[in-house]
């Protein structure tokens, strides 16, 4: 008998260590970060997921607040080889489940052979494999979670970097703190705002740039965000990443399509096509853009599998990434991502589109 069980969509059920109590389904994906567990679990693209670190030892330099990109832990549950107990006691009071000594290796294969997978969890004294078996028939896909949105999203309007030279509109998707922080750092003042955010609502900010932030699940889910950048293409400059790239593509006629397994993980090589030059990028992404549409040039591609990196629109003032520039955690190679963003809001070099 064991008081933890993994219950997977291929039929298996796995036994574990239970390290944080509690039933729970997600979609079971997995990181290959080594470092800034406290930042990936804080990330609220991971709502609805169970996230696996591969890494085997998470939790080796402790918890600290000022790492967290949000105020809560989004994954559903979480699963290492081994937690320490800093991050056991950490879940344990946010009620997220966790399991440790379990083969992640052997985990982690499965998920790249067979894909992204609904699983179950059940954790404690008195539990059953058929429990998290229970959990796994409620499992829903990622594109149900019609609702997402509003799960991560800011409630209100919230101002950072007050009196800054540029205003930023950061539709907040599940906006990770440190993007917010790379623009203020740059003397931006950032307005965030609800995912569901109207034009009318964007007409009462003025900003001077449209930025699309990172979020969780499948883009088709954000249909206010792409009203908001088919409104005002050509009149606003307009940045994304992640979740923000898929919704600009979508808003311009491009398409999205799910991953077998995604990107996670913080040794992600990108090549800039026009430099040839590669950097070393941060992912947590289960979507892609598949075809940019006519409007936007794909500018960047992963090297492992060619997929889309960095979009571009330079006449329209759009530039958008798939991976995560802001770097919380991983390398600093893409951090001028944001200089270049806001290089847009210079009136002098903004080019109004005329049809
Ligand atoms: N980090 C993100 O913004 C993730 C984007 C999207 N939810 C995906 O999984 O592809």
């Amino acid at each position: 008998m064991s008081d933890a069980y993994l219950a997977l969509e291929d039929g298996r059920v796995i036994e574990a260590r239970g390290r944080a109590p509690g039933r729970t389904r997600g979609e079971l994906v997995f990181t290959t970060a080594y470092t800034g567990y406290e930042e990936s679990l804080t990330d609220p693209s991971y709502e609805e997921q169970v996230l696996t670190f591969s890494y085997p030892l998470i939790g080796n330099y402790g918890v600290r607040e000022e790492r967290f990109e949000s105020d809560r832990v989004h994954p559903r549950a979480a699963i290492a080889h081994e937690f320490t107990e800093d991050v056991v006691e950490w879940l344990h009071e946010e009620d997220v489940p966790a399991i440790d000594h379990i083969d992640t290796r052997e985990l982690v294969t499965s998920i790249r052979e067979e894909g992204a997978m609904k699983c179950g969890i059940a954790v404690g004294d008195d539990v059953t494999p058929a429990d998290a078996k229970a959990e796994l028939e409620q499992c829903k896909g990622m594109s149900e979670h019609v609702d997402i949105g509003k799960r991560v999203t800011t409630v209100e309007h919230t101002t950072y970097g007050e009196g800054g030279d540029v205003d930023v509109a950061l539709i907040d998707c599940g906006a990770k703190m440190s993007i917010v922080e790379s623009l203020v750092e740059r003397d931006a003042t950032v307005h965030v705002l609800p995912y569901d955010t109207t034009s009318e609502d964007l007409a009462a900010v003025d900003p001077d740039l449209l930025f699309i932030s990172n979020g969780p699940g499948d883009p088709a889910n954000f249909e206010a965000a792409q009203e908001l950048v088919e409104a005002h293409v050509g009149e606003l400059p307009i940045a994304g990443i992640c979740l923000g790239q898929q919704v600009v593509a979508r808003a311009l006629g491009g398409t999205t399509e799910k991953m077998d397994f995604g990107h996670r993980g913080v040794n992600q090589p990108v090549r800039d096509l026009d430099s040839g030059k590669v950097v070393m990028t941060t992912q947590n992404h289960g979507y892609t853009v598949g075809e940019p549409g006519d409007k936007l040039d794909v500018k960047q591609i992963n090297v492992n599998d060619d997929t889309a990196e960095g979009l571009a629109n330079e006449e329209l003032d759009i530039i958008t990434r798939q991976y995560h520039p802001e770097a919380h955690p991983g390398p600093h190679d893409s951090l001028g991502f944001f200089d270049d963003v806001l290089a847009m809001t210079d009136a002098s070099q903004h080019v109004v589109a005329d049809d």
